[in-house]
């Protein structure tokens, strides 16, 4: 369970970049956060991540208070996120399997579990067959294919996606997409930024639209409302 409750978020020049954000997600949920650029889309999912802090208001995850989580803590709180990014944020000096095995040493997994992690998770999203190639060697589609199993290979309970297909052609995007439905249906909430109307017509998840810091359109607010 994921539950902004009176949430503002006011950067250093004083505007609010979030105000009076009210928004409960359920375990297991499929989210598309939309809005035109500047909405406040990444400031939301950054106060999710504790990259940033909300000015008032709270923003609890999973049970936990995440503005209350001390900054040795924030680690542990982490593991509990699988991030996807636009621009991948791939290390180009290693290959495909090193940059999904990294991912499982940072937080310690016990060696002998990480190859056939790491190789099952790039089965899943199909590109076990390349996992020597380095980033330089992959089409973009290959490398947000790679960025997702890095994001999954430590069983997060919630995927974050800032505007990952952005940098993608449509086949491609549809691509990400339906990996992204897979690993939803174990479960797992996945949240999704986007700009891109054509994927919001491809199936129908819950679609949070935000404007100037407000959200002005959430289609499934109303079965929520008495939950959350
Ligand atoms: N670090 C920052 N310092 C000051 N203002 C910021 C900062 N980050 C974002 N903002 C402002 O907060 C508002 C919301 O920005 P945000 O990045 O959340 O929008 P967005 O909906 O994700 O946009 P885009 O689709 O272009 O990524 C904007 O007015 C932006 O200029």
């Amino acid at each position: 369970m994921i539950k902004f409750t009176n949430v503002d978020k006011i950067y250093g020049d004083g505007n609010k970049s979030l105000d009076n954000i009210n928004l409960g997600i359920k375990q297991g949920e499929f989210v598309f956060l939309v809005g035109h650029s500047g909405a406040g889309k990444s400031t939301l999912l950054k106060l999710l991540t504790r990259e940033e802090k909300v000015s008032s208001g709270r923003v609890s995850v999973l049970g936990e208070e995440v503005t209350k989580i001390k900054i040795n803590k924030i680690h542990n709180y982490r593991r509990k996120l699988g991030v996807v990014f636009q621009d991948f944020k791939l290390l180009q000096d290693k290959t495909v399997f090193e940059n999904v095995e990294l991912a499982m040493r940072v937080v310690g997994a016990p060696p002998k579990t990480i190859k056939p992690r790491v190789m099952e998770v790039l089965h899943k999203v199909g590109i076990a067959d390349k996992h020597g190639r380095y980033p330089s060697e992959l089409s973009g589609g290959e490398c947000q294919r790679v960025g997702i199993a890095r994001a999954i290979v430590n069983k997060p309970s919630i995927i974050i996606a800032d505007e990952c297909t952005g940098n993608l052609d449509i086949d491609n995007s549809v691509g990400i997409l339906n990996l992204l439905k897979e690993i939803n249906k174990e479960n797992v909430t996945v949240i999704m930024a986007t700009h891109d109307t054509e994927i919001l017509k491809l199936f129908s998840p819950r679609v949070v639209e935000v404007k100037n810091g407000k959200i002005i359109r959430d289609t499934k607010r109303d079965a929520y409302e008495d939950g959350v």
